[in-house]
């Protein structure tokens, strides 16, 4: 299981900066619903992904990723507060030991049992996704939350295929998934200024977080809990 940032300093494959320098925009965050300012003249978001650029699925000892082909704008995120299209890199998920625990946001302090991340990064601005990570506004990362509920058929494929990255640095390739799937039928998003959540905890995130969660059910979590991200 993905562990909570909190939890960095005792985690033994953690490296790089546990506190980083000023840090005046750290996520993750609890988002307090009553204090979020609803702006009427913000654009709904837009993806459009092409499951062919799919590439391939990871484990990177965090968690497991799978990765995209962002040498061209076929998978891109826009419109909300963007200035210009950002484009996916990659998606992955947090998730905790247990059901009680996993999200990395929190709702009015509501936990959820697994939290998506889709890192997407600014094409426009920057050349590479290594350099939008260390640059003011260089991503942008849609946050979706997942709750115990129905079997998510759009997920079962990823699901299956956890068993062979079950251990760290291990790479199966995987394609033609549409991360759209993930996400859920009602638009409405909290975003605010933030950073990333693992290592290089750069402030250089814009998050959008989908208010809805997806729901998944029990079978498909046990799966996601028996990716080892450690040496094992
Ligand atoms: N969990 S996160 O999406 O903030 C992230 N950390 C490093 C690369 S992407
Ligand atoms: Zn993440």
């Amino acid at each position: 299981c993905s562990l909570q940032h909190k939890d960095a300093n005792l985690h033994p494959l953690w490296k790089g900066p546990l506190d980083v320098p000023g840090g005046s925009r750290q996520s993750p965050i609890n988002i307090r619903v009553r204090d979020s300012v609803f702006h009427p003249n913000l654009a709904p978001i837009s993806t459009q992904y092409d499951p062919n650029t799919c590439l391939h699925i990871w484990n990177n000892g965090y968690s497991f990723l799978v990765e995209y082909d962002d040498c061209t704008n076929k998978s891109v995120v826009s419109g909300g507060p963007l200035e210009n299209p950002f484009r996916l890199k990659q998606f992955h998920f947090h998730w905790g030991v247990n059901n009680d625990w996993g999200s990395e946001h929190t709702v009015d302090s509501k936990v959820f049992p697994a939290e998506l991340h889709l890192v997407h990064w600014n094409c426009t601005k920057y050349r590479t996704f290594e350099e939008a990570v260390m640059e003011d506004n260089g991503l942008v990362v849609i946050g979706v939350f997942l709750k115990l509920g129905r079997r998510n058929e759009k997920l079962q494929k990823l699901v299956d295929i956890l068993p062979s990255v079950r251990y760290k640095d291990a790479l199966t390739e995987f394609n033609y998934f549409d991360p759209s799937g993930l996400l859920p039928a009602c638009s409405d998003y909290w975003t605010y200024s933030g950073s990333l959540t693992t290592p290089p905890l750069t402030e250089s995130v814009t998050w959008i977080i989908m208010k809805k969660p997806i729901e998944v059910d029990h079978s498909q979590v046990i799966l996601v809990h028996q990716v080892f991200v450690t040496d094992l």
